[in-house]
């Protein structure tokens, strides 16, 4: 295990109330159950032999029915190594499985896509490519969690080529996809623009990356950009660089972190508990945006910032602070979006769409009496928003058309919007008075 980190906020009794949750009043957070009756002879038959044979017969001459005459296409696999969970580390693929049956439950709980977690021994990228390329059959959408940089880029973008589904690392796009809408709302509260500001990004693992990219091209300017790892700054003399971060390198002198904050406008963290100091974040420009990502311990606590300065603009990953800035606002309804119109693959376009789609809805009223109305304190959607589900998944639905990739293009958005506004109000009258689903 991880020594205890300085940027824990968890009391002792916090900690077990989370393991009785896992624990009662059955092991895990996840159950599956049937969609049809099977209590008489008649839907035994239906349901089983002879019926379910003429199901498959359907599905030989045509593969297409299999979305419409089994769960596939509303079925998400949700697949990782456990090469990195969470900020927690190369902890394996059965400690993982709290954070996979976690994702499984909010892809429900927040889109009614159905998901299963899939914890695979495999660390060899070869390998997991190969297993999961072939349960294909099985799912409608391979959504990739907590697998190790740089081995990711490779798997993500072979099973991508490979698949007729849609393929998603959700640790890089999902967690770049809602930095993005981040960033924008909060450059616009400070009154400060993409192209003019300075970021130091700290962590260039899956995340990191894929977040840098995601700010480039909304207007970023890559050299005004400074890429920390755990050996420092990362600068065009630094030997032996991963190919992955050879591309982010800079011809610059600083070396460490608190070199490179002098006068920075925004710190992207996605490394460790503690690595951002108070000290540090007092050399920052004026109103700092400071995103402080690793989970469940993030760089700096809000606390810790606050003490330092009252003027930065501080996110996390977590949902007991403000700003939760989280993949969560994204996967479960980029799924929905792609399985609603068959996509084939996930584009860029999509997740621009997800970003702009994300961002625009942090700006309307709050969502319900008493929340926080758009500012510093609520510069993106709250997880619980109901209107993720009925802005996002459309957003996506739409560039996925413009796009080419939709196999079931929707006919009439205004019927797809009626949909997801019936689902939503289905979810959210099912949730027992104990929250299940
Ligand atoms: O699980 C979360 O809260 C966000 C995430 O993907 C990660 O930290 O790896
Ligand atoms: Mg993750």
């Amino acid at each position: 295990m991880t020594s205890k980190p300085s940027a824990d906020a968890t009391t002792p009794e916090q900690r077990q109330a989370a393991l009785d949750y896992h624990r009662w009043p059955q092991p895990g957070k996840l159950e599956v159950t049937a969609t049809k009756r099977v209590a008489t002879r008649e839907d035994l038959s239906l349901a089983y032999s002879p019926g379910v044979g003429y199901a498959c017969e359907a599905i030989a001459a045509d593969p297409a029915q299999a979305d419409l005459l089994t769960s596939r296409g509303n079925l998400v696999a949700v697949v990782t190594n456990g090469t990195a969970v969470l900020g927690l580390g190369d902890i394996g693929p059965l400690a993982g499985k709290p954070v996979m049956e976690g994702k499984s439950v909010l892809f429900k709980r927040f889109a009614g896509v159905d998901a299963f977690d899939i914890e695979l021994d495999a660390k060899d990228p070869e390998r997991l490519i190969d297993i999961v390329a072939a349960m294909e059959p099985t799912f409608g959408g391979i959504n990739l969690e907590d697998i190790k940089a740089p081995e990711c880029f490779v798997i993500e973008k072979t099973l991508a080529g490979r698949m007729g589904i849609p393929v998603f690392h959700d640790d890089q796009h999902g967690t770049a996809i809602v930095v993005g809408a981040a960033v924008s709302n909060a450059l616009e509260l400070v009154g400060k623009s993409f192209e003019s500001i300075r970021m130091v990004v700290c962590g260039m693992g899956a995340a990191g990356v894929a977040c840098v990219d995601m700010l480039v091209s909304l207007g970023l300017k890559p050299e005004n950009i400074l890429a920390v790892d755990r050996s420092g700054v990362i600068h065009t003399g630094r030997a032996n660089l991963d190919p992955s971060k050879q591309a982010y390198a800079r011809d610059t002198d600083k070396r460490s972190l608190a070199d490179a904050l002098h006068g920075a406008d925004l710190f992207l963290g996605l490394s460790g508990p503690g690595t951002l100091s108070g000290d540090m974040l007092a050399t920052m420009a004026a109103d700092p945006i400071v995103l402080a990502l690793a989970n469940p311990y993030p760089e700096i606590l809000p606390s810790e910032a606050r003490a330092v300065r009252d003027d930065v603009i501080l996110g996390t990953g977590r949902s007991d602070f403000p700003n939760q800035i989280n993949n969560v606002l994204c996967f479960p309804y980029l799924f929905r979006g792609a399985l609603d119109v068959g996509a084939r693959h996930i584009t860029t376009g999509m997740k621009i769409a997800c970003v702009e789609a994300l961002a625009a809805l942090a700006r309307q009223a709050p969502f319900q009496p008493g929340a926080p109305e758009f500012g510093r304190d609520s510069l993106i959607p709250n997880p619980l928003d109901p209107r993720l589900l009925l802005e996002l998944p459309v957003a996506v639905a739409k560039a996925a058309m413009d796009d080419g990739v939709a196999s079931r293009p929707v006919a009439d958005m205004n019927v797809y919007r009626q949909c997801l506004a019936s689902l939503s109000a289905r979810l959210n009258a099912g949730l027992a008075e104990d929250g299940t689903v």
